[in-house]
């Protein structure tokens, strides 16, 4: 049996090594001589898996380690029997957690508080939802945004669109491309939409370049609109519009979900599936892959404010990191995906181990994802 996986999956090559002969390939392009003879193919969000990359080949499962899923035709897949699963929620808390970097630095520089800011989500899943929890344990306002929730049912306060852009300080965007349909996301905010925003607002996309139409927004901040803005993802991948990265107050190469933990749970979870598939039920658990961190324990004095809480979040994932790498390639073709390829080791809060002497900052800590535990000071 024949697996090709994309040579930007952490530990897919062992994994799935037993299971079969595995070959690791770049995603995009993806070798198509190579697939002539492979049975299973695990991707990531570059490759774009439709009937023209697969017909002809012996290909019976697709994995893709991601959360989204608009590289991959799904309707295909089904009509040609070819199996097919994703990573739902992988990477969820290190998109959270990359948000959480971006808000806590433009705070300091801006010098606001958090906690006096209102918060619009827009996509309550995975991401908008852990994103809720931890703005809201912190005593930020949130307000959501998620209509087929709302159609569905679905417990929680839901709000339009509309009222998000009328009363948020910061609106983030954490829904799936939709191209058409009844929750069609593409350029779900466009030239009307931003036109609209606040002054001030912070923007933030982590989700898909497309959901914020581009061009609109360049021309906006070029005409001087007050907008502070967090781009993670582009439109278009991998060539985007180096005007658009100069005018943006951090803007990463399509990492936002790039944590070790993250991308090793997208691995096993897409393992986990082909096992299943092909009736060798496996399961991993994610700690018997993962290094140490190199950060692992740190003691913390006194209760926790917003500055104490950036400098912990910085410690483990400083954003003005990628943000700096991007400035320096973009621009230059190849760059893009060689940043995204070569992306040094980055950890979740959960890895960082915090000793408190102040029972409320271990027990908030605790409720935003650290692993910390309060110890009286003698
Ligand atoms: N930048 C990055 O590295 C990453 C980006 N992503 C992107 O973020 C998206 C969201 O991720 P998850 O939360 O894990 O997905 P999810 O599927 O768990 O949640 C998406 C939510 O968006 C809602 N939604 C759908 N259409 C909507 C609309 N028109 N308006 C408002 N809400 C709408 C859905 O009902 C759902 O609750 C993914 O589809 C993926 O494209 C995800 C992980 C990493
Ligand atoms: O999971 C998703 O959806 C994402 O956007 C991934 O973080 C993107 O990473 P790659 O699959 O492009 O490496």
């Amino acid at each position: 049996m024949k697996i090709l996986v994309d040579e930007n999956m952490p530990y897919a090559r062992d994994l799935f090594s037993r299971l079969g002969e595995v070959k690791a390939v770049p995603g995009r392009p993806i070798p198509l001589s190579e697939l002539a003879d492979a049975d299973a193919l695990m991707v990531r969000s570059v490759t774009k898996v439709n009937e023209a990359l697969l017909q002809g080949t012996g290909i019976k499962f697709v994995g893709t380690a991601t959360a989204g899923t608009d590289h991959v035709d799904e309707a295909y897949l089904q009509q040609a029997g070819i199996g097919f699963s994703a990573a739902p929620g992988c990477n969820a808390i290190a998109v959270v957690e990359y948000v959480f970097s971006s808000l806590l630095m433009l705070a300091e520089r801006e010098g606001f508080a958090l906690k006096d800011r209102t918060v619009g989500i827009v996509g309550v899943g995975n991401v908008g939802g852990r994103l809720q929890a931890r703005l809201e344990a912190l005593g930020i306002r949130t307000l959501l945004c998620d209509p087929p929730r709302a159609d569905r049912g679905d417990d929680g306060d839901f709000r339009s669109l509309d009222e998000l852009v009328r009363e948020a300080d910061v609106l983030t965007f954490h829904t799936p491309l939709f191209k058409e349909g009844p929750y069609k996301t593409l350029h779900l905010a466009d030239d009307a939409l931003l036109a609209r925003l606040k002054p001030g607002t912070i923007l933030i996309n982590a989700c898909r370049g497309p959901v914020v139409d581009n061009a609109a927004l360049l021309q906006r901040l070029q005409a001087g609109q007050a907008l502070h803005v967090v781009l993670d993802v582009w439109e278009p991948e991998p060539d985007l519009n180096v005007e658009l990265l100069q005018h943006v107050d951090i803007g990463t190469a399509h990492i936002a979900g790039y944590t070790l933990e993250g991308k090793a749970r997208g691995t096993t979870q897409v393992f986990e599936a082909y096992s299943e598939f092909i009736g060798k039920h496996t399961q991993i658990a994610l700690d018997t892959l993962l290094p140490a961190p190199e950060f692992g324990r740190i003691t913390l004095h006194g209760p926790l404010d917003q500055s104490t809480l950036k400098r912990l979040v910085h410690l483990v994932y400083d954003v003005r990191r990628d943000d700096a790498l991007l400035r320096k390639v973009a621009g230059t073709p190849g760059e893009f995906d060689k940043l995204r390829k070569n992306y040094l080791e980055r950890r979740e809060w959960s890895s960082l181990y915090v000793q408190c002497d102040d029972a409320s900052a271990a027990a908030l800590l605790q409720q935003l994802g650290f692993n910390a535990t309060h110890t009286p000071a003698r």
